[in-house]
């Protein structure tokens, strides 16, 4: 049996390359849309309604329109946008969230794709809540450098068309401090209090990697950077895609400079502490298209549908 899967908006950034993922595989068949009916309601209503499976690649008012016009309940909707990421009957697309994130995953039908900087600061902030260490009131910053990739093809023309010399530096943005990942990233740490969150583009395809900074005195008393990385190698004990580095990652040091590309093309997320007596510094590393974004989509449909997760997926 093959499932019938659906990718609408399949000529964008997060579309194509789903539709990469799935095109190797021999569990799926793929419903394609003809090119000039892309944007016809009508013909999107009869595939969405024709698949066991649909990805929505779309901006956040399009993928609404789109969970609108789903009447079939064998239908599994996973959103790639933002829109549904906090709300209520959608189920946040992270098998590593908790324990029993994988068993809500296989019973929904509404599934809300992680954003990719969410991905990275909820992976490394959750579990120092859940293990006591991080107070759920803590005043948190972060920081993300990531590839232009990140802000679709818009933003890809932007960077590939040259001749911008504004576009060649690092560009820190959101600066009105209320971007929009920042409820999916209260909302799935349970931290109380919204953290100052800058995240930056740079001049690189892909590729992202999420800082948490804290100060030791902001942890529970006595923890020690070790402790704080041993707290996450506990909670992601056993998980394909998510490795933890040894503390300090001598690697990294011996370098002087940390590869914000180096998980590119993967499915995998690295976690980094650094730290002394009194500062750590928290990072999270991956691909801002695979498991930022199409990677983690398609493990999320392999968690639903009961297949092994990692079918298809680097
Ligand atoms: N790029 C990334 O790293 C990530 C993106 N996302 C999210 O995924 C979603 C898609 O992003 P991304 O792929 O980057 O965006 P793109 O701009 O690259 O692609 C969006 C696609 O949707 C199509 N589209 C727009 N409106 C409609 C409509 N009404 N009906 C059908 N198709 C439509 C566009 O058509 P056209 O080609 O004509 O413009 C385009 O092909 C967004 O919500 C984004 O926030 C999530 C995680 C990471
Ligand atoms: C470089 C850039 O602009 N990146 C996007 C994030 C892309 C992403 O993962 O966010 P969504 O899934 O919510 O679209 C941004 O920060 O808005």
């Amino acid at each position: 049996m093959k499932y019938a899967v659906y990718v609408d908006g399949q000529e964008g950034t997060t579309g194509l390359r789903i539709n990469e993922y799935l095109a190797r595989r021999t569990d799926v068949e793929l419903l394609r849309i003809e090119a000039d009916k892309r944007k016809d309601p009508a013909e999107r209503a009869r595939l969405l309604n024709a698949a066991d499976v649909a990805f929505l690649c779309l901006p956040d008012a399009a993928s609404r329109e789109a969970a609108a016009m789903v009447t079939n309940p064998r239908t599994c909707l996973i959103d790639a946008s933002t829109a549904h990421r906090t709300a209520p009957g959608w189920v946040f697309g992270l098998p590593e969230l908790s324990s029993g994130q994988r068993e809500a995953l296989r019973g929904a039908k509404r599934i809300a794709n992680p954003g990719c900087h969410a991905t990275a600061f909820i992976l490394a902030v959750r579990p120092l809540v859940d293990a006591g260490l991080l107070p759920a009131a803590a005043h948190v910053t972060a920081t993300s450098i990531t590839g232009y990739s990140g802000g679709g093809k818009s933003m890809i023309a932007e960077y590939e068309a040259g001749g911008n010399a504004k576009l060649t530096s690092p560009r820190p943005y959101a600066l009105g401090l209320a971007h929009k990942h920042i409820p999916e990233m209260m909302a799935h740490t349970g931290l109380t209090v919204a953290p100052v969150f800058m995240p930056i583009v740079g001049n690189f395809y892909k590729g992202l990697a999420v800082t948490v900074p804290l100060h030791l005195s902001d942890l529970r008393a006595g923890t020690t950077p070790q402790q704080v990385r041993d707290a996450l190698a506990a909670h992601y004990e056993g998980e394909r895609f998510v490795r933890v580095m040894p503390l300090r990652d001598p690697d990294t040091l011996a370098h002087g400079f940390f590869d914000v590309q180096a998980n590119n093309d993967t499915n995998d997320v690295d976690l980094f502490v650094f730290g002394n007596d009194q500062q750590i510094l928290v990072m999270a590393r991956l691909d801002n298209l695979g498991k930022g974004a199409s990677g983690a989509a398609v493990q999320s449909m392999n968690v639903h549908l009961g297949v092994d997760e990692t079918t298809g997926l680097v």
